[in-house]
């Protein structure tokens, strides 16, 4: 496990006064690992787990070649080239219940959606396309090829590969997957835990009574809800005071249970700053100023392990700290930034950065080239079809109404400068992100 001068000295050009998002990303890369340990989960809990084990399908789906039509299945080598061909039907294949019998030439069987290819027939003509003729069928010239409509064994998996990677977040696809392989439970990581927190004088818990200078505390409700998201185990620990014996009383019981501790505000350079304090003093910590807007400061580290945890329990080894700015939207934005990448890479998870849609800003957005930048954004279909983005309002690092409004973030790269109306922008949508 390497500290954080071990990994800072790692680093071409660290400075923790000027800090590029992509730096950000590559330190905490180097600072966590998976946390271990598997559990055995049945297929309705598994969505959205990660798969710790590759999934070998233990049979060829589908497990024979099948037919994709409700028609007549024959030996598609009879097909003459532009001539009708007419066949005798012998017998009829269901799903389930597969045709046992010999096929001649001249003969055909007539055959339901999912049903067993009858020996050494491998095509079907669909029934509506056919002409009946008593006990035979007709099919008409030119409408086949020899093996239409027949679907072959191991088409969608073959028996000894793998058919879910280790480290893939199950979709609802995957459940469905699973199922088809006849797997009723799935090994997935277990759910990593995070504890977190709010700090500052001025913060209130919901149900006190409002006071002058005072503020409801908005960022634990978004950590829950970024949490929950991504299938954590939460562990809310409320709000704490600007006052060190608090504080280091929760940054303890924080560390004795969780893999992870988030915590909101103090991390600045002001007067009352007790949270930044503690968390030097408790832990291996580095605090940053990131290149960025909103979300300039922020501090990262690890707290020690707790004594007495068994090896694979949550916070055997060490918390994960990641100490958030105060401000609402720079809590969500560097959550979406640094935060959830780094908590899917230690629930075991492949790296996942969301795809960036490209769309047309619909107005011009000053920026200086230098840092990143995120706007909060709606996406929509322009009249000729094509995207665009409007910005929603007051950008300000503390308003949270025009997150709410926002179905994503529009992001000004470091070294991006301005955007005029209609240049194309790159946008993170939130659909499935959070
Ligand atoms: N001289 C400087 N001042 C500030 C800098 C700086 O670089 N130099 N950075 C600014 C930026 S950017 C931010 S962000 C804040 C971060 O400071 P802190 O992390 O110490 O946060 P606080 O001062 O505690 O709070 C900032 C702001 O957010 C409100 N807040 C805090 N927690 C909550 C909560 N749980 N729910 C709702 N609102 C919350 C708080 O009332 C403040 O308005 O520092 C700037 N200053
Ligand atoms: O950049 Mo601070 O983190 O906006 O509000």
């Amino acid at each position: 496990m390497k500290s954080i001068a071990q990994i800072a000295a790692e680093l071409q050009g660290y400075d923790p006064q000027a800090l590029g998002a992509d730096d950000v990303n590559e330190f905490l890369s180097r600072l966590v690992e998976p946390v271990g340990g598997v559990e055995e989960v049945g297929i309705f809990d598994a969505l959205g787990r990660v798969l710790a084990r590759d999934v070998i399908s233990p049979f060829s789906v589908p497990p024979h070649d099948n037919s994709a039509m409700d028609g007549y299945a024959f030996d598609g080598a009879q097909l003459p080239a532009d001539a009708p061909l007419t066949l005798a039907v012998v017998g009829t294949a269901l799903a389930g219940k597969a045709w046992q019998g010999t096929v001649a030439a001249g003969e055909c069987v007539k055959i339901m959606t999912g049903a067993i290819m009858p020996a050494g027939l491998d095509t079907v003509v669909p029934q509506e396309f056919t002409q009946a003729e008593g006990e035979r069928i007709r099919i008409p010239p030119k409408l086949l090829q020899r093996g239409d409509n027949r679907r072959l064994s191991g088409e969608d998996l073959m028996a000894g590969q793998p058919a879910l990677r280790q480290g893939e977040r199950l979709t609802p696809a995957a459940l469905g997957l699973l199922a088809s392989l006849g797997l009723a439970t799935v090994p997935v990581a277990r759910r990593l835990r995070v504890a977190y927190f709010s700090t500052g004088d001025e913060i209130l818990s919901l149900g006190e009574a409002p006071r002058e200078g005072a503020v409801y505390d908005s960022n634990r409700y978004t950590v829950f809800g970024l949490l929950t998201r991504l299938g954590c185990d939460i562990v809310d620990l409320g709000v704490v005071r600007d006052d060190p014996a608090r504080l280091e009383a929760a940054f303890t019981q924080a560390a004795q249970q969780a893999d992870a501790i988030i915590t909101s505000g103090g991390v600045s350079v002001g007067e009352a700053d007790y949270t930044r304090a503690m968390m030097k003093k408790l832990g291996d910590v580095a605090f940053w100023r990131i290149a960025m807007r909103p979300g300039r400061p922020m501090a990262v580290g690890r707290l020690p392990a707790a004594a007495g945890r068994d090896p694979g329990e949550a916070g055997s080894a060490g918390a994960i700290l990641f100490g958030l700015p105060g401000n609402p939207v720079a809590v969500m934005v560097t959550f979406l930034a640094f935060v959830r990448p780094a908590l899917l890479r230690m629930m075991g998870a492949r790296a996942e950065t969301p795809p960036l849609l490209r769309a047309r800003s619909s107005t011009g957005i000053r920026k200086k080239p230098g840092r990143t930048e995120y706007q909060r954004g709606t996406v929509s279909t322009a009249a000729d079809g094509s995207l665009q983005v409007g910005i929603t309002g007051n950008q300000g690092s503390g308003v949270l109404s025009s997150m709410v409004q926002a179905n994503g973030l529009i992001v000004l790269h470091h070294g991006q400068g301005s955007v005029a109306a209609g240049d194309l922008v790159d946008v993170m949508m939130f659909d499935g992100v959070i």
